[in-house]
């Protein structure tokens, strides 16, 4: 299809792919998870309910994309591990990363009901995301086992400092009275203070949760059994092709040989290992920063959305419901993340254009793209009711990708918004005509046949000559998709605070030409670098 000259803009993606033979693992963090877990009264030092829900939630991401072989999780993480010749999103990075949160930021907003049923969602859960590459299995089992070491470090700490809290100290002075304290050392105070014996503790607590997929040929009764194979717990099955396995070292050569799955999909370990080399951790955190001084425009569109829209039977070609709901959601992050500056929607697609010099996660690709996707998946599962009342949300719950662009002129910035622009009014006018022809009795590939090389004047002379419609007085929003930004002052309405302490402003949405030298001229503070 005929794309416009706005089509150059396309070069300035990057390519990041992850190479073979690079494993690729993606760790999920709860963002602000110390406020989510404070409002939504999560008990201290470890709320098992909580912890459920993000096995629940992982269990499910495995369900969904059969790439991932393994995933291990404690307190608000979780890595997932895919298997080695896995050519999921083409390997790439940003893709895969987004996919991951926003299925899990969707399916912990879906089934948090089932884990607290007392207690109202006060505002989305988010999580950030990152990819991790492991050239070599010893580098993912340096990997979880630094994460493991990390589930008990934290969690000893923690249990201690809980209880000191619990019978009276301030959370200042419990830390003092921890500061410097050994392993041993905290074992002794659980057991001499508290009576504690640190061992006997949950083994979810003290060794975090692996979900993994079930051995073809695995008899057991999951349900029934308590404890099964060396030291390991499997509580019970989160999911059909899924088990939740509890072990002291997941890492191990034990471990690993007794999970074909595993050895089969990712390899076996030479040996087994007790500390973590500095330099593999330091090259499992680092990340990717985006040029500085550059527009930052993050693209997210809706995963395997044909099928969505069909399974929730949306209006056909356009649902005006849904795309409410996306401009929503748009609203949404523009309020919560105020270095989006203009924020342009088409389809089950978004893009979110950050500030010149925004700092925001430190310019970190992964930071950013997955903070926005997982906020705005989250909203889209809770404000689904509120547009389709009598429509139930299905299982898996939606999901978005997304990817971070830079554009290093205003120009250039404009032209991809243009790009966008077009690309709407093009589909849009195809699938008018596409549908008019459909409900008048042509199967779908006739109709496809009909339209096959028509140009848009052809598109709009079939519309009015066979259909009586008149292309222009279509909605706007349809037409036009919705810009959604900042808009200007007035007094007369009540608003929330603006960007960087600009009150009285609000968000609105608009259906307008933003490919127009007009409307730039109109609103000159939106992309205003004086912000
Ligand atoms: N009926 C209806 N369908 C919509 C609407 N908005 C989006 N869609 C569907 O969502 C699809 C979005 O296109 P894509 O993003 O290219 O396709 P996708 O199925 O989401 O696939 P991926 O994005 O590659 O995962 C459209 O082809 C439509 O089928 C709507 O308002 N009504
Ligand atoms: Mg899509
Ligand atoms: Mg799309």
């Amino acid at each position: 299809m005929a794309n416009s000259k706005y089509e150059y803009v396309k070069s300035f993606e990057e390519e990041d792919e992850v190479m073979l033979p690079n494993l690729i693992v993606v760790r999920i963090e709860g963002l602000n998870f110390r406020r989510f877990s404070d409002v939504h009264k999560f008990e201290k030092p470890n709320d098992e309910k909580a912890l459920n829900l993000m096995n629940t939630c992982a269990a499910a991401i495995l369900e969904e994309y059969p790439d991932i072989v393994f995933s291990y999780g404690f307190r608000d993480e979780y890595s997932f591990v895919l298997k080695k010749k896995s050519a999921f999103y083409k390997r790439r990075a940003s893709k895969i990363l987004s996919v991951v949160v926003s299925l899990f930021s969707s399916v912990y907003v879906t089934k948090w009901k089932d884990y607290f049923p007392q207690m109202e969602l006060r505002f989305p859960p988010s999580f950030q995301s990152r990819i991790i590459t492991c050239a070599s299995m010893e580098v993912l089992q340096a990997y979880l086992t630094w994460r493991q070491t990390d589930c008990h470090v934290q969690n000893q700490c923690n249990t201690c400092l809980w209880m000191l809290i619990k019978c009276g100290k301030s959370e200042r002075e419990a830390q003092e009275v921890l500061k410097g304290t050994g392993k041993q050392e905290k074992n002794e105070l659980l057991f001499q203070q508290f009576g504690i014996n640190y061992k006997k503790l949950p083994p979810m607590f003290r060794q975090g949760s692996c979900v993994l997929r079930r051995a073809k040929r695995f008899k057991l009764e999951v349900e029934d059994i308590d404890k099964y194979k060396d030291g390991e717990t499997l509580v019970k099955s989160p999911g059909r092709n899924v088990i939740l396995v509890h072990s002291g070292n997941i890492a191990s050569r034990s471990f690993w040989s007794q999970h074909s799955c595993l050895l089969k999909e990712l390899g076996s370990f030479e040996e087994d290992i007790n500390k973590v080399k500095p330099e593999y951790v330091k090259s499992f955190e680092f990340e990717r920063k985006l040029l500085p001084s550059t527009w930052i425009v993050v693209r997210i569109d809706g995963r395997h959305f044909h099928g969505f829209s069909e399974e929730h039977e949306f209006e056909k070609p356009n649902d005006g419901q849904a795309l409410n709901l996306m401009n929503s959601c748009a609203v949404a992050v523009m309020e919560e993340f105020k270095d989006v500056v203009f924020s342009y929607g088409v389809s089950d697609e978004f893009s979110f254009v950050l500030k010149r010099d925004s700092q925001f996660h430190d310019r970190h690709a992964s930071g950013i793209v997955s903070a926005i996707v997982s906020f705005f998946s989250s909203m889209y599962v809770m404000k689904w009711k509120g547009f389709f009342s009598q429509k139930g949300l299905k299982n898996p719950p939606p999901s978005f990708d997304g990817r971070a662009v830079c554009y290093p002129s205003k120009e250039i910035l404009r032209d991809y918004l243009a790009w966008r622009q077009v690309d709407c009014h093009i589909n849009n006018q195809y699938n008018t005509c596409f549908w008019m022809l459909v409900k008048s009795g042509k199967s779908k590939s006739e109709a496809q046949d009909y339209l096959k090389g028509t140009r848009a004047q052809e598109k709009s002379e079939l519309l009015v000559q066979q259909f009586g419609i008149d292309y222009q007085t279509l909605p706007a929003m349809f037409r036009q998709g919705s810009s959604v930004f900042w808009g200007e002052e007035d007094p007369t309405e009540s608003y929330s605070d603006g960007p960087d302490g600009k009150s009285w402003k609000k968000v609105v949405v608009e259906h307008c030409n933003i490919i127009e030298q007009s409307f730039w001229e109109a609103h000159p503070n939106i992309l205003d670098e004086e912000h």
